[in-house]
């Protein structure tokens, strides 16, 4: 059985889980937010707990990732249970912003939210993964290391559109200082690639990413030709 993990990492509203989900769906993967992890000791945070976050980690905190069949099929969905409380919709209250702040400069929190998403990931083994620094702390290894991008007025205008919609809202600014070490570090890593999102339908982002799949080394190796996916446009010229 092939092991493939992809990670992606970039700013807020680059377009991570829009091509997370299209790369699973496709590929048949699993898929893991990291973001959620924090937002939902954030909402603990919020709610009081200022003190010791760490008692909701543990055995207390359950991360499920969504998970697509082989056909594309959802077959999971992604779910949050704090103490046993599904939380899934609670974590994005647009007050929490700077609760958001104070869980993830935390590094102690940090180092006992990368040992779950361990946990997660070898549970799950071939998935995808977004975050902030999912490259250099979660998946080293990964089959294709992705850095996604857009300026910042896109990302802009692109979250309010999404948050017009669902009545949620979130602060969207300029690459913070971790997003910018975490471009550079992602970039020296070998199977990694940046993509700039700006001036690309969501589609050409999945396509280019899965050309850079389907071109990496690892991928080859991972997968034997016969077992190969065709690639998206091939797709489109078959249906
Ligand atoms: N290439 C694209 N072109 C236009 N719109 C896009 C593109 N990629 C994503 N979007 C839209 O932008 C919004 C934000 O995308 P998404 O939620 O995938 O970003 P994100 O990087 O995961 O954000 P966050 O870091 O906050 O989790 C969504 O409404 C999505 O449909
Ligand atoms: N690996 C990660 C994932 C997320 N964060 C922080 C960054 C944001 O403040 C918050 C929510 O992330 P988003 O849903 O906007 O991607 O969590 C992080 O520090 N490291």
């Amino acid at each position: 059985m092939p092991r493939i993990s992809i990670s992606i990492d970039g700013p807020t509203a680059s377009g991570k889980t829009t091509l997370a989900t299209d790369l699973a769906q496709f590929l048949g993967l699993a898929f893991l937010d990291t973001g959620l992890t924090f937002r939902s000791l954030a909402l603990a945070h919020f709610n009081g707990d200022t003190e010791n976050l760490h008692h909701h980690l543990g055995s207390h905190l359950k991360h499920h990732p969504a998970v697509y069949g082989t056909s594309g099929e959802l077959v999971q969905r992604h779910r949050i249970f704090l103490h046993e409380k599904e939380i899934t919709e609670d974590i994005w209250n647009p007050s929490m912003d700077d609760s958001l702040k104070t869980v993830s400069r935390d590094p102690a929190v940090r180092r006992s939210i990368l040992q779950l998403h361990r946990e997660v990931v070898g549970t799950y083994g071939d998935i995808v993964v977004v975050g902030r620094d999912v490259a250099v702390t979660l998946l080293p290894a990964a089959t294709l290391k992705i850095y996604l991008t857009a300026s910042l007025a896109v990302r802009r205008e692109r979250r309010r559109a999404q948050y017009r919609l669902r009545g949620r809202s979130t602060a969207v600014g300029p690459p913070t200082e971790r997003d910018a070490e975490n471009r550079v570090a992602v970039r020296s890593l070998p199977d990694s690639v940046e993509i700039d999102s700006t001036y690309l339908p969501a589609s050409a982002v999945s396509a280019s990413a899965m050309n850079r799949l389907h071109a990496s080394a690892a991928w080859r190796s991972a997968v034997p030709a016969e077992g190969r996916v065709t690639r998206p446009e091939e797709r489109c010229e078959e249906a």
